[in-house]
């Protein structure tokens, strides 16, 4: 199971060159977490920071109770072990074959005889269907590929924590889906806390728990999805709708007038979007347990959400989840502040945390299908969980839990006649066929 990497107040700069100040946020547990930005904002610099490969100058990043920012060498190198990393070429060693480049860190950093590292390294080449190219050399094989050989070695070590640096680059749309479907399977199987980074809007839209995004030297948003995938915030939206115009210019910051003109020309493309449904695992594998304990948490913080975003997180619940919460249909959701505004604003990055205590800014949207009732009288154990941490591991799938009532199990597999916003991807999508790829069906062919 992964483990919860909390950053607070963390700045860095390089010379007179402030990359981000000030940067607060929670990657919880297990979870899947996007950092979004334009080029040039300090995505990977935060990658580094995180395991500890750069020095911010301030703030910290606490791991298990560690500061990375602040301990010992020997702490330092037992906190990486919990790190996996796939950089952006697959960072393989160009003169050492698959196998090689998958072992080296057993090799390196255990004490396992040859026996015991083939056997882990077999089993994480099958893991990305990459059985049959074990001698094939980083040259001789696909960007797709190489990705799949970097990520089955960032596996090696069982990592607790998997940083994806734009696993994405280099791939067409069809490997990317393949590559994000892989993600979310091997979230499921091995429960790690998981951050990528990616210009990917499909990736963006369809991967993660949690969204965060940096802007002008600030973390202006951080949240579940939901918040970031309907929010007006000007920055947010034209990312995601990978738009011209808005905030962002071709060298990141754009002429204040021309922003505002370009923005009054959209005012008229403003309905509620929708969002796309998450990805579910693959048939056939363990739902993602992580589902289930981000729900306690979004539902323990929802008053802080705003009402788009409500809304949507009761669209994607099955009838068992929101009885289980006590959501009734016809009640309007709770009012909370819109996000939107203007840039910088460093506040805003802890939107589940603080946006209760900010004015609304807009009106609410249309009529919702359905709003929270008194929060459950047995449920007090995940409201006192701290914000932005995930609650407490409620037990295995359909066992009753610790404070004693029958859950729902988790993230129900659609059902015919269900609504569409819980289906997540029908078996004939591509993701399943990856799956067959990736576990094992197909020996490791060209991608
Ligand atoms: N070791 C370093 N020394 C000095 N400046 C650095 C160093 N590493 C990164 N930078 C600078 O920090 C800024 C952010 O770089 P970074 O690579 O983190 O951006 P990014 O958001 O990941 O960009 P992209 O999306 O294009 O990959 C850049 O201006 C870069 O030149």
């Amino acid at each position: 199971m992964g483990v919860e990497v909390r950053v607070e107040g963390l700045s860095k700069s390089f010379g007179a060159q402030t990359i981000w100040r000030d940067v607060s946020l929670t990657l919880p547990t297990g979870e899947i977490s996007v950092l979004l930005g334009p080029s040039g904002t300090g995505k990977s610099v935060f990658l580094k920071s995180l395991v500890g490969l750069l020095k911010p100058e301030q703030g910290k990043v606490v791991i298990d109770g560690v500061d990375v920012c602040d301990c010992s060498e020997s702490k330092l190198y037992e906190i990486r072990k919990l790190f996996g990393v796939l950089f952006q070429d697959g960072a393989l060693f160009g003169s050492m074959n698959l196998y090689d480049n998958i072992a080296f860190p057993l090799r390196e950093h255990t004490r396992k005889n040859e026996s015991e590292v083939r056997q882990v390294v077999m089993e994480k080449m099958e893991m990305v269907g990459l059985i049959g190219a074990e001698s094939k050399l980083p040259g001789e094989i696909s960007g797709g590929m190489r990705k799949r050989a970097g990520l089955a070695r960032a596996l090696v070590l069982d990592p607790e924590i998997l940083l994806f640096d734009e696993p994405d680059s280099g791939l067409d749309p069809v490997r990317t889906a393949y590559l994000n479907q892989l993600i979310v399977d091997l979230n499921a199987q091995i429960d790690a806390t998981c951050l990528i980074v990616t210009h990917d809007i499909n990736t963006a839209r369809t991967v993660p728990d949690n969204i965060g995004m940096l802007f002008r030297r600030n973390l202006v948003m951080y949240g579940p999805r939901e918040v970031l995938l309907t929010s007006r915030e000007p920055v947010v939206e034209q990312f995601l709708n990978g738009r011209r115009q808005g905030p962002i210019g071709m060298s990141e910051e754009k002429d204040a007038g021309q922003m505002a003109a370009e923005l009054a020309e959209l005012e008229g493309d403003k309905g509620v979007p929708d969002i796309i449904p998450q990805l579910d695992v693959s048939p056939g594998l363990p739902e993602r347990t992580a589902v289930r304990r981000r729900q306690d948490r979004v539902m323990a913080n929802l008053h802080s959400l705003t009402p788009e975003a409500q809304q949507q997180i009761f669209k994607s619940m099955s009838d068992q989840e929101r009885e289980h919460y006590g959501i009734r249909a016809g009640v309007a959701p709770a009012q909370a502040p819109s996000m939107s505004g203007s840039l910088p604003q460093g506040d805003v990055a802890r939107v589940p945390q603080q946006a209760a205590s900010q004015q609304a800014t807009r009106p609410a949207g249309p009529a919702p299908q359905a709003a929270p009732q008194q929060a459950p009288q047995n449920r007090p154990q995940q409201n006192q969980a701290p914000q932005g941490s995930a609650a407490p591991n409620p037990g295995p799938q359909g066992s009753a839990p610790a404070h004693g009532h029958a859950r729902p199990s988790p993230r129900p597999r659609p059902r015919s006649g269900e609504p569409p916003f819980q289906s997540g991807f029908q078996p004939d999508d591509e993701p399943v066929s990856a799956r067959r790829r990736w576990f094992g069906r197909r020996k490791g062919g060209e991608q």
